[in-house]
Order: structure tokens, then C-alpha cells, then sequence
């Protein structure tokens, strides 16, 4: 006899293909496309819209305030590093928003022991900052799949003690099978309680081609935000592939999706005609 899965609650559905989509090789979305993706997406149902990374990139400016001056209903969000610069100019753009989100992210997979002080502290910092202007503040442990479990555990501590609401898991380098990244979310979870006081989120890259079924694994692990791309857009090969997650997810909890599927394949197709149609050239 087997014993039925209990549906997990709705997931948080988080957007990237405006800011990790954007870094594939050969893709580019002009500030128009930008703004109509968006609005699909929110349309759709999707609840956070990330749209760049003004820090990195300074011209992301503009069409994230375009994007935030547009959006009704889903948070708009824009990413930083942990410096003061860097949240300011996610704070700028995306002040038009209705509801905006500063995501901001520290790298936990140290060289050295020794770093591990001031990254905590550059983790406490940044949040901190970061919440004096806005406060949904989503955070980071990059590349926390290669992480110290024992200095990504206290990381996560500082990041919740500090204001995150969401605390985003990624497998940023995507090398974690299904099973390694079970058990590697399995050792965080109970470390955190069952009231961790944030939203626990994951990100998955699809380097060994595993970013929907960890996707799937983490949903079933209690995470509550899963990050996707439409087309599995992203850095390298890819994130997890929205439309293909949104089905996945369907098949197994149809109860949990509640997202307008009509309108996602016609997102979908609109991003797949600006893909056919982008000359290839690596972003600068
Ligand atoms: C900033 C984070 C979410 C990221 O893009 C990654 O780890 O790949």
C-alpha cells in the first residue's frame, strides 16, 4: 500500500528571467519586452518578478523602474551584492513598485576559516541596510550547496536574525544530484525549526541537467519558493524551467497550482520568438 503524499502549501513562485534568464549567452530583452514579460507574469499569477541587477549591471536601472511602474499585483524585485552601493541602487529602482523586494546575496563557500567573521557580519550589515529601505528583504547563501553546513547554518541565523524574510538555498553552480541536494536540505531543515521565522527558498542551476527535479526535491523538503526561468533561462545552462516546474508540480499536487496556464504558454512563446531572434553575443 502506498501512502499518499500530503500536498504541500501553494508555492511561492519566484521569476527570474529578466535577471539570471538575461545572463545566457546570446539573450537580450529590451526594455519593452522587459515591461511585457513582466506584466505577463504577473497576470499569470507569479508572486516575485526579478528584473536585473543595477549594481553589476548600471543601465538594469531603467528597466527596472520601468518594470516596477508597471506591475500591479507581484513583488518586483531586483538583485544586490552585500555592498551599501550595490542595495542603494536596487533600492532606487525598484521605489515605484507597489510591493518591492531587495534580494541581496553574500558567498558562504569560503576559502578559509579564517573569513568567517566578517562574512557574517557583511550578511548582518547588508540585510540591515537593506530593510531600512524597503521590507521585503530576500537573501542569498551563494553557492551554498559547496557551503561548511555547520557556517552556512549560523549564516542563515545572522541572515533571519537580521530582518530576511526569504532565505534562498542555491545550487549555484548546479552540481547537486537529486539525492545529494535531499540530503543537503534535509540538514538544514531541522537545524531551523519548524517556525524558522523566513520563507526558505531554492535556486537551481541545470549544469548536470537536475534544476527541475531538485526543484521538485525541495518542495517535498517544505521549501516554499522555487525560482525559475521561462525556457530554463540563465547563467550557463539554465535555471529551472517554469513552465516545465509549473506542470511537475501539477501532476503530482494539482490542488497547489493556481496559476493561469493559458497565458503561460503564450508567455512562454513570446520569449521564445525574442530567443530566436537575438543575435549571439555573451552580455558585458
Ligand atoms: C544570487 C543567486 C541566487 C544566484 O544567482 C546563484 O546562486 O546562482
Amino acid at each position: 500500500m502506498t501512502v499518499p503524499t500530503p500536498t504541500p502549501p501553494k508555492p511561492i513562485w519566484f521569476d527570474t528571467t529578466l535577471r539570471d534568464g538575461a545572463l545566457m549567452p546570446g539573450v537580450s530583452f529590451s526594455i519593452h519586452e522587459k515591461v511585457r514579460i513582466a506584466s505577463l507574469l504577473d497576470a499569470i499569477g507569479v508572486d516575485a518578478i526579478e528584473v536585473g541587477y543595477p549594481g553589476r549591471y548600471p543601465h538594469d536601472r531603467e528597466a527596472i523602474a520601468a518594470v516596477a511602474g508597471e506591475v500591479e499585483r507581484a513583488a518586483v524585485c531586483a538583485l544586490a551584492g552585500d555592498d551599501r552601493a550595490q542595495i542603494e541602487a536596487v533600492a532606487e529602482a525598484i521605489a515605484p513598485a507597489k510591493r518591492g523586494r531587495i534580494h541581496t546575496y553574500t558567498n558562504v563557500n569560503l576559502p578559509d576559516r579564517r573569513r568567517e567573521r566578517a562574512t557574517l557580519d557583511a550578511i548582518e550589515r547588508s540585510i540591515s541596510l537593506a530593510r531600512h529601505y524597503c521590507s521585503d528583504i530576500q537573501w542569498s547563501a551563494f553557492d551554498a550547496t559547496r557551503a561548511d553546513p555547520d557556517f552556512l547554518d549560523r549564516a542563515i541565523s545572522v541572515a533571519i536574525a537580521a530582518g530576511a524574510k526569504t532565505v534562498n538555498l542555491p545550487d549555484s553552480l548546479g552540481i547537486a544530484t537529486p539525492e545529494a541536494f535531499r540530503q543537503f536540505l534535509a540538514a538544514i531543515a531541522p537545524r531551523h525549526g519548524p517556525n524558522p521565522g523566513a520563507i526558505f527558498s531554492v535556486h537551481c542551476h541545470d549544469d548536470l541537467g537536475h534544476a527541475t527535479d531538485n526543484a521538485i526535491v525541495a518542495l517535498e523538503m517544505g521549501a516554499r519558493q522555487l525560482e525559475c526561468a521561462i525556457e530554463g533561462l540563465g547563467a550557463r545552462k539554465g535555471n529551472t524551467d517554469l513552465r516545465e516546474l509549473v506542470y511537475r508540480v501539477r501532476d503530482r499536487f494539482p490542488e497547489a497550482i493556481d496559476l493561469n496556464l493559458d497565458l503561460l504558454e503564450q508567455t512562454c512563446e513570446f520569449v521564445r520568438a525574442i530567443v530566436r531572434r537575438t543575435p549571439s553575443r555573451p552580455r558585458s
